[in-house]
């Protein structure tokens, strides 16, 4: 039975003495009125509070109050005020009697069951604690009136373990609740039941287990994955109930694909989350690889296996022994994954630019199509850039490394049939590359890796259908199937998707028998890139021709023919470190062209805006700035816009999604705009974990980040930096960064 929470209720059951109920300030707004004559201790509300300072300060409060082992505490609130009354009580004079009198759902169902009480150290939740229980524990439904909605979903996730682990009956009255409710009265029954029923099965199963070692463990479903969940996302992105519910979701999900739990349990299940609106699946599902990596540090694991709680079948849970790899596997994350631990420290030293992969690109195609070989580098090999020797190798060019980093290259005579281009995930390899289709009799079947599928073509397929060149596509994305030949001819396409598409066909075009005009249908995005290629088509001896701002004139029958190409270094990737330089560091990359045509070059011009209180960017001309670019604006003081970025949205990942995602969870003030973002810098960012979303450029920037952050950070997916600079992390430790890169597999 519940029983009203009054002051008159409490003074008759604890007689006179200098009695103390803690309670948080939003609850001592609701109720302290309720308890006009009795001292209250007031703490901040959330977990915050659950630290040795507000322990120590109600421990002063105790001991100035005078008070003995025969007076009580009595908790009132949700869990964060139980843990901490509970664990004073049990040390204050090694041990008060205390009253705990949970006022939200979460708490009624949980934390006030059990006997665990404790605070935090740092991120570590209950790092100090005790088992202690309380001598009563009042339960009132009445103060769950003015729980807000969100909070009351978060207490039915618990509910909900219950009913499905231990007592299959409870799901027709969570089925029949109202939901959501405006007012209690309709569901008072429902719900008063519900948690009679969920704390009678806590403390069966408690009494037989006291100490947490055999069948409690049950109690712990969803929790896992759970409290990793909580702990990944700083215990901000989502509240207990729904990282327990996301962990369920998770097990359960395993369970019936295993063929371990029926559809019809597994339905069910899935229903009650949802009918509370839980989550049953991570926000970005990517991140459940950064949330097994907490898992790894779980304190409740042992050596290489994890304990997993299974549902086998509603109303019946199993304590099952899983390998460490294989639950990772499990949970879709690839093991392939690295992660990079690196210390909040400023840079400073010297390291060698590396070579322009843009223009690489363009000069191994170049070189691959010229009859007479010329010697062309120096090329880092970087997955991008051995997806574009491997791909001209397949439309028959020789390439054969002659000294370190320089390759030999020319066309070999004879003819290519049925090429197979793997382009991993590099966007320039593919769309350089699609409009050769003509090079291999049977036509050039092109396939990729990661987001590559997802990125547009969709100018392609017109300009192909124009032509008659066929293609066949899996579903619209790669593998992609190009034959037939392009004729000479007007090509118009969009300038606003990706340069690319203009870039690949600028090169094509050439060597079609008659001129071919390119006219953009809208203004042309990425100019500098286009600048890159004409260059390169120049060193080549191919002419091309602007008639207007919109329009080029490409002469038909020319032949690449050239000198030896040397690849100047990199501006997109010294933006990291000239970046950082920004923020305090002082890097100094060697051997970049200050003449260079690389459109990042702007980088240095754009920097000094940031001299302003409020600044506006223009991503336009240089999209791949942006990752870096916000990491300067989260920590310089004043307002940065930036504008102009859709096309962002279109590169490994939605680079302004992910980057206002992972500078969200390092604490920056940022907003995400249809097409850019708006940041307030600020002088420091808190660190953390955070996702790399696959992405080369967002791995950098988080990386640059580090140097102002208060903690380390940790960086899921570091590896993707192997895309287009894989000593990203050498040249970092060279700068005096302290960087630790682990498989996932090694953190066991
Ligand atoms: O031509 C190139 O080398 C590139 C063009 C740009 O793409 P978009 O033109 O699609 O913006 C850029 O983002 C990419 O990294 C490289
Ligand atoms: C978008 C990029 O490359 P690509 O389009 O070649 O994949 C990049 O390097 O940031």
């Amino acid at each position: 039975m519940t029983i009203e929470v009054t002051q008159e209720n409490l003074i008759k059951r604890l007689g006179p003495g200098r009695h103390l109920i803690v309670t948080d300030a939003n609850v001592e707004a609701y109720y302290g009125k309720r308890f006009p004559g009795m001292d209250r201790f007031v703490i901040a509300p959330g977990e915050v509070s659950k630290s040795i300072e507000t322990y120590e300060r109600l421990i002063a409060y105790m001991q100035e109050k005078g008070m003995t082992r025969g007076d009580y505490l009595i908790a009132l609130g949700g869990g964060v005020v139980g843990d901490l009354t509970g664990f004073a009580a049990s040390t204050y004079m090694r041990g008060v009697p205390y009253i705990n009198i949970p006022t939200t759902l979460l708490a009624m169902v949980d934390s006030s069951v059990g006997g665990k009480t404790g605070i935090n150290m740092g991120n570590a939740k209950n790092a100090i604690g005790s088992f202690y229980n309380p001598t009563d524990i009042w339960l009132d439904v009445g103060f769950l009136e003015t729980l807000p909605k969100r909070e009351f979903a978060s207490g039915m996730a618990e509910i909900i373990k219950y009913a499905i682990g231990f007592d299959p009956e409870m799901i027709q009255q969570i089925q029949a609740m109202d939901w959501p409710f405006d007012e209690m009265k309709n569901n008072r029954e429902h719900i008063e039941a519900l948690i009679i029923k969920s704390i009678a099965i806590k403390e069966k199963v408690v009494e037989d287990d006291f100490r947490d070692s055999g069948n409690r463990q049950k109690l712990n479903f969803g929790h896992t994955l759970g409290h990793a969940i909580e702990a990944y996302y700083g215990f901000k992105t989502y509240t207990h109930g729904e990282a327990v519910a996301i962990g369920m979701a998770y097990q359960l999900k395993q369970a019936n694909q295993l063929g371990r739990l029926s559809d019809s349990a597994y339905e069910t299940c899935m229903a009650l989350f949802n009918k509370f609106n839980l989550p049953v699946d991570l926000r970005v599902p990517d991140h459940i690889c950064g949330v097994a990596w907490h898992v790894a540090k779980d304190k409740k694991r042992k050596a290489t296996h994890i304990h997993t709680i299974q549902l086998e079948k509603l109303g019946q849970l199993q304590i099952i022994p899983v390998d460490f790899t294989v639950f990772i596997d499990n949970l879709g994350c690839d093991l392939k994954i690295k992660i990079a631990t690196v210390a909040p420290r400023k840079l400073s030293g010297h390291i060698p630019g590396i070579p322009s992969k843009s223009i690489a690109h363009r000069a191994i195609i170049a070189a691959g199509l010229s009859e007479t070989p010329t010697l062309v580098g120096p090329i880092v090999m970087s997955n991008d850039m051995m997806a574009t020797l491997e791909g001209m190798k397949a439309l028959g060019s020789e390439i054969v490394l002659s000294k370190d980093g320089y390759y030999r290259i020319h066309k070999k005579s004879g003819d290519v049939e049925n090429a197979l281009i793997q382009c991993r995930e590099s966007g320039s390899t593919l769309r350089f590359l699609m409009p050769f289709c003509f090079l291999a009799k049977g036509g050039v079947t092109f396939t990729g890796e990661g987001r590559l599928s997802d990125r547009p073509l969709t100018p392609y397929y017109k300009v192909f259908d124009e032509m008659e060149v066929a293609y066949t596509t899996a579903d619209g994305g790669l593998p992609v199937t190009v034959e037939g030949n392009l004729k000479p001819g007007l090509y118009e396409i969009p300038g606003n998707i990706s340069s690319q598409f203009v870039t690949g066909l600028l090169m094509a075009l050439p060597l079609l028998d008659g001129t071919s005009i390119i006219k953009l249908t809208t203004p042309l995005e990425s100019k500098g890139y286009v600048d890159l290629t004409l260059e390169v088509l120049d060193h080549y001896n191919v002419k091309i021709f602007q008639d207007s701002e919109l329009t080029y004139r490409i002469p038909g029958n020319q032949h690449y023919e050239g000198q030896d190409f040397y690849v100047e270094s990199d501006y997109s990737q010294a933006a990291f470190w000239i970046g950082a330089n920004a923020l305090g560091s002082n890097v100094k990359v060697e051997g970049l062209n200050e003449k260079s045509r690389q459109g990042d070059r702007v980088i240095d011009t754009v920097l000094k805006s940031f001299a302003c209180k409020e600044r506006t960017i223009d991503l336009s001309n240089c999209p791949d700035l942006l990752p870096i670019l916000s990491v300067v604006a989260a920590v310089t003081p004043g307002k940065t816009t930036f504008v102009g970025g859709k096309r962002v949205r279109l590169k490994e990942s939605d680079r302004l999604h992910a980057m206002a995602v992972e500078l969200d969870k390092m604490g920056a003030s940022i907003e995400e705009t249809p097409d850019g973002l708006v940041i307030s810098g600020q002088l420091a960012l808190k660190g953390g974990h955070v996702w790399s979303w696959n992405d080369h450029r967002v791995a950098m920037a988080l990386a640059i980040a580090a140097t102002r952050c208060e903690t380390e950070v940790v960086i899921h997916g570091s590896q993707s930096v192997d895309k287009s600079y894989p000593n990203f992390w050498e040249h970092y430790r060279v700068l005096g960064g302290e960087v630790n890169v682990q498989h996932i597999g090694e953190t066991v």
